[in-house]
């Protein structure tokens, strides 16, 4: 193995495997890929729907390349100001236009020896399109208000989830930018196309995570219901539930009760908050909530303020046990009160633990 393998390999002491999680055959594959572009200067073009790892894959590629040692800038043209994009990503020098107050260096002098990854490239405006296919020819820039030409040596990867194909069909990206850009191409597919990678991505971002000491663990049937989800926000919506699961339920086992609440949790807060004391057969010594969605105050007549703002506190603490599946201490955290006190105030109110459990 010559010096550059090596270097491609070590990802500063990670494997490429332990970036890009998942066993799947596309994943093996688009690890293969990253490993194989790595080697290479060619420009990349990495598209898939959002969440599903774009940007992961494009700073794996660069740390896996000759460049890691040199800067991996990360830009998001959909995000950049339409008046500003030119300035941006090559830079101006001072007074050029009004509030240019201090020359400032661009993205790609700033990615200069590394890699610029440009997310959203869909998104570029078609002047600034024909720009970036210039610098990329020339691998010159020139700030705003120079004469002067600057040379770059900068490794391009852009990324979309639109379909550029239709994008040039409709006239809204330049079929030449296209072509220069997908040299390479690594098409991630959505997660719900590589299920089979949900256990260990779950496993990946437990072990990284807040509650990494002392995680949830997943019963069978609630990973069954993981596994049938359709993550319509990819990987990014399993981390996002992960961590949600780690921060409401450290240490505890996560049912199908509390899954199907971390699937749906803003849905079925709503749906307990809506239904719990109406739709619940409470113990005779419980109260029902008389309305769950408080009202604004009207002043037509006194109205009691203490209870007012109990009946509030008593809403929010079974919107609080229906988010958690009826988890006393995840409830608590989630509402930020030690659990003893929420104790305290489910008896004061005389909340059943069980409302929850049928909103
Ligand atoms: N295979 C994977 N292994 C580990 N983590 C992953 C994997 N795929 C995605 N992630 C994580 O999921 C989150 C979303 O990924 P990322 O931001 O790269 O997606 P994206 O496709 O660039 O999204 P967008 O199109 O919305 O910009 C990140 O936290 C990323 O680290």
């Amino acid at each position: 193995m010559n010096a550059g393998a090596n270097h491609m390999e070590s990802l500063d002491g990670l494997a490429m495997a332990d970036l890009i999680v998942g066993n799947s055959t596309a994943i093996r594959e688009i690890r293969g890929l990253v490993r194989f572009a790595a080697q290479t200067r060619a420009s990349v073009l990495i598209t898939g729907p959002s969440g599903t790892g774009k940007e992961l894959v494009a700073h794996a590629l660069h740390r896996a390349s000759t460049r890691a040692a040199a800067p991996f800038i990360a830009v998001n043209s959909g995000a950049i100001p339409r008046e500003l994009i030119e300035s941006e990503l090559f830079g101006h020098e001072k007074g050029s236009f009004t509030g240019a107050m201090a020359r400032r260096i661009g993205h790609f002098e700033a990615a200069n020896a590394g890699t610029l990854f440009l997310d959203e490239i869909g998104e570029m405006p078609l002047d600034m399109q024909v720009r970036l296919l210039r610098v990329l020819e020339d691998q010159k820039v020139r700030r705003i208000g120079s004469n002067d030409d600057v040379r770059v040596d900068v490794r391009l990867i852009a990324a979309t989830h639109q379909c550029l194909e239709s994008a040039i069909t409709h006239g809204r990206f330049r079929a030449d930018l296209f072509y220069r850009l997908n040299v390479l191409p690594i098409e991630l597919p959505a997660l719900a196309d590589r299920i089979e990678d949900v256990p260990m991505l779950i496993q990946h971002f437990l072990s990284r995570g807040f509650a990494s000491d002392n995680p949830p663990v997943f019963t069978d049937k609630a990973l069954a219901l993981l596994m049938a989800h359709d993550w319509p926000g990819n990987v990014r919506e399993l981390k996002n539930l992960v961590e949600r699961a780690a921060v409401f339920f450290r240490g505890m086992e996560v049912g199908v009760d509390q899954m199907t609440m971390l699937l749906r949790p803003s849905r079925s807060a709503r749906a307990a908050a809506v239904a719990a004391p109406a739709a619940v057969e409470l113990p005779e010594n419980v109260v029902a909530i008389p309305t769950p969605m408080a009202a604004p105050p009207r002043f037509s007549r006194p109205m009691d303020l203490r209870e007012h703002l109990q009946n509030e506190e008593k809403r929010v603490l079974i919107e609080a046990l229906a988010s958690t599946g009826g988890v006393v201490s995840a409830a608590a955290r989630l509402v930020m009160l030690q659990r003893t006190t929420f104790v305290e105030k489910m008896k004061r109110y005389q909340i059943a633990r069980d409302v929850a459990l049928s909103a």
